[in-house]
């Protein structure tokens, strides 16, 4: 087909049909509170159960990526509530600036697919267990592939063995082997002309962060007014070593490196902290919901609207089988969590109740 040609044979502009795999199970029942990227509660876990239909054997399928540390998910945002979408969303750690839907991760697009990097935990059967979740319980999973640095970074280089490039830190915060510089960028960030040493022997990279105004990714797809924002940055990933070519430079703006909202200081009242101990007899399961609830209100779950809205106002979510009532302070920057309530009990299996679709009430 020549270069511009614009219509695709045989593929109906409107009518692409795509069959999910499977669906994922996660703590989080709504959209409300559910982290907005993987990395945000990294050892949250969730498990990928793919339907038998797919495949008569679908255990077969999965056969090699338990070779894998890392895969993508591609998921279908199923609890979209509008299928109005708009060329401009205002992402809420943009602060209520508007930006192109394609220059984000929102939500809130034309084909809704999302697509998450996870860490692969384990593979049993027909299901994958994984951690770092950013989908509602039982979002539908389009396809996951395995995560291949070598062909999903740019900065791809060759190493000297060939297979072994620098453990460093991925996304999700976990340490990975065979990973390299320019996904460990994230969270190695500073102030203008700022030269970052990501601190491995072998390759001696380093990062070059030239960041103007600070802003942050995470969207949640929101149409509010508010003035659009100029920043730029660039983060050019450099290396000593002859075998990186001028294309391996990356590029993000500033608002994913230097949000202009700062994360939040999350506190316990004695009460909440004494709830979430009785809980914790019942369950044996608090301290990862805990450090969770941390995870999700220091990066602010509020959308633009719910923050400039309502202000200092109380919140509450559904996290695992708990019921979590806090209250922000938008003077200080900090949020308080005052109740913590059973949303039901686990499962002997170890699930919320209300995920549970083996086990359900029995148990
Ligand atoms: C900002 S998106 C990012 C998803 C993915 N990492 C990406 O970049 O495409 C994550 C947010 O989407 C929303 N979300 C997650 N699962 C969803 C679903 N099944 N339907 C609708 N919204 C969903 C939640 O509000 C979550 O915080």
């Amino acid at each position: 087909m020549p270069i511009g040609d614009t219509t695709l044979p045989n593929v109906p502009e409107e009518t692409i049909l795509l069959r999910p795999i499977g669906l994922v199970s996660t703590w989080f029942p709504e959209k409300r509170a559910t982290p907005r990227q993987p990395g945000i509660c990294a050892s949250s876990q969730g498990k990928l159960t793919l339907y038998n239909s797919v495949f008569t054997n679908p255990e077969h399928a999965l056969e090699g990526l338990e070779c894998f540390s890392h895969m993508w998910i591609l998921f279908y945002f199923h609890k979209n509530d509008s299928t109005h979408v708009r060329a401009k969303v205002s992402p809420p750690r943009l602060n209520g600036a508007r930006t192109g839907v394609f220059g984000t991760r929102s939500p809130h697009r034309p084909s809704p697919i999302g697509l998450s990097l996870v860490s692969i935990d384990k593979i049993d059967g027909a299901t994958v267990y994984f951690s770092g979740v950013d989908m509602v319980d039982g979002t539908p999973v389009i396809d996951i592939k395995p995560f291949i640095p070598q062909y999903d970074n740019p900065v791809h280089y060759e190493s000297p063995d060939s297979t072994t490039v620098p453990s460093s830190r991925l996304m999700d915060g976990r340490e990975a082997e065979n990973e390299t510089p320019a996904s460990a960028s994230a969270g190695h960030t500073d102030s203008v002309g700022t030269v970052l040493s990501l601190g491995n022997s072998m390759d001696r990279s380093s990062l070059r962060v030239e960041s103007r105004i600070g802003e942050r990714e995470a969207p949640d797809g929101e149409e509010e007014i508010s003035s659009p924002s100029t920043a730029t940055a660039s983060i050019s990933v450099q290396s000593e070593r002859t075998s990186v070519s001028p294309s391996t430079q990356v590029r993000v703006p500033s608002w994913i490196t230097q949000p202009p909202v700062s994360k939040l200081s999350v506190t316990f009242t004695d009460r909440a902290k004494a709830q979430l101990e009785e809980i914790s007899c019942i369950s044996g399961t608090v301290e990862s919901p805990l450090v969770s609830i941390k995870n999700v209100l220091q990066e602010d779950p509020r959308s633009v609207y719910l923050r400039e809205r309502w202000g200092n106002q109380f919140y509450t979510f559904l996290i695992c089988n708990l019921h979590v009532s806090c209250k922000f302070n938008d003077c200080d920057h900090t949020v308080a969590v005052f109740q913590v309530k059973s949303a039901g009990k686990l499962c002997e299996c170890g699930q919320p109740e209300w995920q549970c679709s083996v086990h359900g009430t029995s148990c």
